[in-house]
């Protein structure tokens, strides 16, 4: 029993980093990283945060520590997977989501998961670039993507740094993942939510400069939570720039300060 209960919590840790854990933590925060990304991003993010905010980083099939499992081929098994592994650390605590661009697809369809099966939700739901679910236009096929084309468009979003780009060998690793993520996100349904699935407060960040999202306003069809959008000066990946990431810090802790008064 005893070890079947560790290797539950073993593979939820692969599941879900956390690099910071906080015992006096209040909240948590569930991070859900970009197409071609790891989890180690966001979850170096704890170390920015006070200590009542625990931060958590999805890590998906096929990276990091998970590199020797399958890529998840269907958005919804990532999902089940998530979900599961959430779970233990959701009951307890308060916690937000924070996506950023295709996190947020996984993020909404984890929160929307939770609600219908665990009446549990987010008291927050951050969205940083992203067009919202039931906008989002054709996605490319990621099974026939070429890795000339992934470099093309990494160039554009404007969040690897070129020596990533240059060395061939090591690109080919992030191209698979990236290849992986796109296909799993072709398995998505984008249709427009027929009532407002959620009913947290929704935050939505983007980079002025953003030429790949569009019609943001649509996040609050997805809530009948309050809705809120703020603007930094930057492309898809503004949120690189340190001052701008501070920003995002700042507003999710003031925003989940806020929420304690109303829980
Ligand atoms: C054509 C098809 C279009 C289809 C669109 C579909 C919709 C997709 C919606 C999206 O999500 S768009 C986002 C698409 N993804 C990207 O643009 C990739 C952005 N770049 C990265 O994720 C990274 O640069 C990289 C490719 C290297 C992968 O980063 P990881 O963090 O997952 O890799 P890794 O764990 O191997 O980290 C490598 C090291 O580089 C560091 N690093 C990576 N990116 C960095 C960066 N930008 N600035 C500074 N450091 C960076 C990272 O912190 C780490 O340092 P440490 O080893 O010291 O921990």
């Amino acid at each position: 029993m005893e070890e079947r209960k560790e290797a539950r919590k073993a593979r939820n840790e692969k599941i879900v980093n956390c690099l910071y854990q906080k015992p006096d933590a209040i909240f948590r925060l569930i991070c859900f990283p970009w197409a071609g990304g790891g989890s180690t991003h966001f979850a170096k993010w704890g170390q920015k945060f006070h200590d009542l905010l625990e931060v958590h980083s999805i890590r998906l099939a096929g990276r990091e520590t998970r590199t020797e499992e399958p890529f998840v081929t269907d958005i919804n098994q990532a999902v089940d997977e998530i979900v599961c592994a959430l779970l233990p650390l959701l009951q307890d605590k308060l916690f937000a989501f924070f996506g950023h661009s295709m996190g947020n697809y996984l993020a909404f369809m984890t929160a929307r998961q939770l609600k219908e099966q665990y009446n549990l939700e987010p008291v927050h739901f951050f969205v940083s670039s992203a067009t919202p679910p039931h906008s989002q236009p054709q996605i490319p096929d990621g099974k026939t993507l070429t890795e000339e084309e992934v470099k093309w468009s990494y160039m554009d979003f404007g969040g690897t740094p070129n020596c990533f780009l240059i060395n061939s060998q090591e690109f080919q690793e992030y191209f698979l993942i990236f290849k992986a993520d796109v296909h799993m996100l072709n398995t998505y349904n984008f249709d427009a939510p027929l009532k407002a699935v959620l009913s947290c407060d929704v935050t939505c960040i983007f980079g002025s400069e953003d030429k790949i999202i569009s019609n943001l306003e649509g996040w609050k069809d997805i809530t009948s939570g309050s809705f809120g959008m703020y603007h930094r000066q930057g492309g898809h990946f503004y949120l690189m720039e340190p001052s701008h990431e501070a920003f995002i810090q700042n507003h999710i802790t003031k925003c989940l300060e806020l929420s304690t008064i109303s829980y």
